[in-house]
């Protein structure tokens, strides 16, 4: 469960950008995120992870007071999420099954289930070719999944995607779509930023859309309407 009351982040600068959001996101819900450039919604999936701190309002997600949360408890807290960066943030000398496999070891799993989770989930991105390859030899598309895959390998509550089929071709952001639903109705809940107006068009999903920092609908989307 995610619930923001009250949400206002104005940055140093004096940027207002989120002014007063209220959002309750029940377990197991798909939920995009849409808006105009600056609008403010990679600072609230930012606010959501605890990458930056509200100016003022109450976080919650999961069973975590974002408030009240100790700095050393932070990296814990992540990791009960899934998170896909709008940049991927794969490590450059780290291979394909590495990268996904550093997920898996910095919450202590064993070498065994690294080793039969990760050829596993890579497989369900259609990367098992590339695993020994490093980042830089793969495709955005590709670099892509393998966000994707890192973000779900240890089977996480929420995930938390920015933007994930920014930089692939349309045919490939409706395979990403298709995965992130399939990871949705096995009850993860899934938060999606995008811009794609014909992928959230189509979709039959809640739609939350934020302009100048202010959430101005919230509605089921889709063609079956
Ligand atoms: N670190 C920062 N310091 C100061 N202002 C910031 C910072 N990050 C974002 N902003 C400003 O806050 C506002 C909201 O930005 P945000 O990145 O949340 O928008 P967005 O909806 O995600 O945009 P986009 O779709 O282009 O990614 C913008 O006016 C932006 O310039």
């Amino acid at each position: 469960m995610v619930e923001l009351r009250n949400v206002t982040k104005k940055y140093d600068n004096g940027t207002l950008a989120l002014d007063g959001v209220n959002l309750k996101i029940e377990e197991g819900e798909f939920v995009f995120i849409v808006g105009p450039s600056g609008a403010g919604k990679s600072t609230l999936l930012k606010l959501l992870m605890k990458e930056e701190e509200p100016t003022d309002g109450i976080i919650r997600v999961n069973k975590y007071n974002l408030n009240r949360m100790k700095r050393r408890q932070v990296p814990y807290f992540r990791r009960t999420m899934g998170i896909v960066f709008q940049d991927f943030r794969l490590i450059s000398d780290m291979t394909v099954f590495e990268n996904v496999a550093f997920a898996m070891r910095v919450i202590g799993c064993s070498k065994k289930s690294i080793n039969r989770r990760v050829p596993y989930v890579l497989k369900l991105m259609g990367l098992e070719h590339k695993m020994q390859n490093y980042p830089n030899e793969l495709a955005g598309g590709e670099q892509q999944r393998v966000a994707l895959a890192r973000a779900l390998v240890n089977n996480p509550s929420l995930i938390i995607a920015d933007e994930p089929t920014g930089n692939v071709d349309p045919r490939m952001s409706w395979d990403i779509m298709d995965l992130l639903s399939e990871i949705n109705k096995r009850k993860t809940t899934v938060l999606v930023v995008t811009h794609e107006k014909s992928l959230v068009d189509r979709l039959r999903k809640r739609v939350v859309s934020i302009e100048h920092g202010k959430i101005v609908s919230d509605r089921m989307e889709g063609m079956y309407r």
